[in-house]
């Protein structure tokens, strides 16, 4: 292990975050009695520009007058290349009252775009004696974004969680799909007659976690935009969980059950984790560092491992 500790991501609840445009108050009530662990309230891409204004109004009006439970309550605010988004933080921040727990920067490009963001808020919070600081959370989802990641994911303490952008990332790419997340039908291996479809979102997935693994930061998977494709979304959030992700957006709310029955880990794997963790028990009583559990190696790194489910079941169950 480096000198330097990997500093811990915050404990809290993160399997699903649910998203609805600010322009649509009818499904707000919705969303607050949904079973998500987030619920981010949105201002840019699901917002028409004469929209803006009212969006707005109507988010900071919800915030107070809605019971969002113990749900972490986010707004996406509109990205740092627009005319709305300073209205978006100062009018936030001044009039949405306390219950705001945290804002969404999108299409961040650099760690300077966050220090942007951070620099106004905590003028406006200061200027109004708000006592509950505000968090913030980005999304990667442009070339810049991605080869800046680890910059963006040390840009501020305000930063908990980071989520990748499947479809402004594809377009910032360049990418050959109008897929929003998921199998894409022209990635694909050839082996005799046979297709194998590789994951071309893993490698931003993969660079995204470990930026957030480095600097103490929630990775999350962003958008999965067939919501009729239930299996389709089940395979794309196991592999981001499999990665090290922690949760999954729902643009819909039949993705909610979806995503945190990925993300919470099953019984089964939490039995079996304790149960590695009794026969490592056993071998430390003996002076051993590793033995055998059911046919195969454990040993001290499998400490760690059996410890991650465990704590993020408990987390989940006391959360
Ligand atoms: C690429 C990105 O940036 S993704 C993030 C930004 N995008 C978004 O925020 C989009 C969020 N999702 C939506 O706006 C909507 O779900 C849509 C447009 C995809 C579909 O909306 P609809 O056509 O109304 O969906 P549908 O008819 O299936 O809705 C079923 C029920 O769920 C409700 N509902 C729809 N969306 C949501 C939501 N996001 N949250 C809570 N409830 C919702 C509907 O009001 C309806 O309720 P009812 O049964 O009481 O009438
Ligand atoms: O904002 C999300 C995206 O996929 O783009
Ligand atoms: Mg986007």
């Amino acid at each position: 292990m480096s000198f330097r500790i990997q500093p811990a991501a915050p404990a809290r609840p993160n399997r699903c975050q649910l998203f609805g445009p600010g322009s649509r108050p009818a499904i707000f009530e919705k969303m607050a009695a949904s079973d998500a662990d987030v619920i981010n309230l949105d201002l840019e891409d699901s917002v028409a520009p004469s929209d803006k204004d009212s969006a707005r109004a109507n988010i900071i009006k919800a915030i107070s007058e809605i019971d969002w439970g113990k749900k972490t309550l986010s707004v996406r605010i509109n990205g740092l290349d627009t005319p709305y988004w300073y209205r978006d933080v100062v009018d936030l921040l001044e009039q949405a009252g306390p219950r705001l727990d945290q804002i969404m920067i999108p299409k961040v490009g650099c760690a300077a775009d966050v220090y942007a963001v951070d620099a106004l808020v905590t003028a406006v919070e200061t200027a109004k004696g708000r006592e509950n600081k505000i968090s913030f959370e980005v999304i990667i989802e442009s070339a810049a974004g991605i080869a800046h990641v680890e910059e963006i994911a040390a840009s501020s303490p305000r930063l908990q969680a980071m989520s990748l952008g499947a479809a402004d990332f594809a377009a910032s790419m360049g990418m050959q799909t109008t897929g929003i997340g998921g199998t894409q039908e022209n990635y694909y291996m050839q082996r005799g007659e046979q297709k194998h479809w590789s994951d071309p979102w893993h490698w931003a997935q993969a660079a995204i976690v470990a930026a957030c693994r480095t600097h103490g930061v929630l990775p999350v998977d962003g958008p999965f935009g067939d919501f009729s494709d239930d299996e389709g979304f089940r395979a794309q959030a196991r592999r981001s969980a499999t990665l090290g992700m922690v949760g999954k957006w729902a643009i819909h709310p039949k993705q909610v059950a979806l995503s945190n029955e990925v993300f919470t880990p099953s019984e089964e794997a939490v039995t079996e984790a304790r149960e590695i963790l009794a026969a490592m028990e056993e071998a430390k009583a003996k002076g051993e560092g590793a033995t055998v559990y059911k046919g195969r190696l454990v040993d001290i790194a499998s400490i760690k491992q059996a410890e991650v489910v465990v704590r993020q079941s408990e987390m989940i169950a006391g959360g």
